[in-house]
């Protein structure tokens, strides 16, 4: 695989447009993500954040456009071992405990050195919670889990749409504070939100969606 330099951005959007029924959703858009940076997608209910990340998850195509991954273009077979996607719908076994849906996805994902599933559910405030079944937490406890996986599988990119969901004020300071260390640790991040988000590491790169 090419590794990144300063001049081939992780993640190229160029020309990236997408239509539903002959109406545009988003588009065109240009934008780069280089290691080391957070960008915001901004917009109200309904104006593409969510097809957005479909299309960089691969779950979409774009129409026009073309997205490339490490200066090549982008495919989920390439970058599938570097990137984590958050997305509305979690990914847990609502039957298994957090403990266990933690394994499960360093099974299918693999883990960061030295990250431990217990420490991880400590740090999203999720002590003594290991084993409880998933269907018995609330939403926002379900996002915590979720959030887990972020600090137990490695990846250079994380794709989060709409993190701050279901989180109290402690839980949007915990998803900062995930993405601040991400960054400061060479990592990207694209970050979807339809209000303002109060980033403290820098100011991040902004998309703004319109309807
Ligand atoms: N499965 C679908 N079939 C048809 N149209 C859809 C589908 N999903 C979304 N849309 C339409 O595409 C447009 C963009 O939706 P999208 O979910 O990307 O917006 P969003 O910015 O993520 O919204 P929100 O802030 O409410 O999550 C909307 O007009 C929506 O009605």
């Amino acid at each position: 695989m090419t590794p990144a330099t300063p001049a081939t951005p992780l993640l190229e959007a160029r020309a990236l447009s997408f239509h539903r029924q002959d109406e545009p959703v988003f588009g065109p858009l240009d934008f780069r993500l280089d290691a080391g940076e957070l960008t915001l997608i901004e917009g109200d209910n309904g104006s593409g954040k969510t097809t957005l990340m479909r299309i960089l998850t691969g779950l979409l195509r774009p129409e026009e456009g073309e997205l490339l991954w490490r200066g090549e273009p982008l495919s989920w077979d390439r970058c599938s071992g570097e990137v984590v996607f958050l997305g509305h719908q979690l990914g847990l076994k609502s039957e298994l405990s957090p403990r266990e849906n933690l394994r499960f996805a360093i099974g299918l994902h693999g883990s960061r050195e030295h990250s431990q599933v217990d420490d991880a559910l400590a740090r999203v405030g999720l002590a003594g919670f290991e084993n409880e079944p998933v269907r018995k937490l609330s939403a926002g406890q379900k996002k915590r889990v979720a959030l887990a996986r972020l600090l137990l599988i490695p990846a250079a990119l994380w794709l989060l749409d709409e993190p701050y969901a279901n989180l109290d004020r402690t839980g949007i300071e915990l998803v900062n504070g995930l993405l601040e260390a991400h960054i400061a640790h060479g990592g990207a991040a694209l970050v979807t939100s339809h209000g303002a988000v109060q980033f403290h590491g820098g100011e991040p790169q902004r998309i703004r969606l319109h309807d």
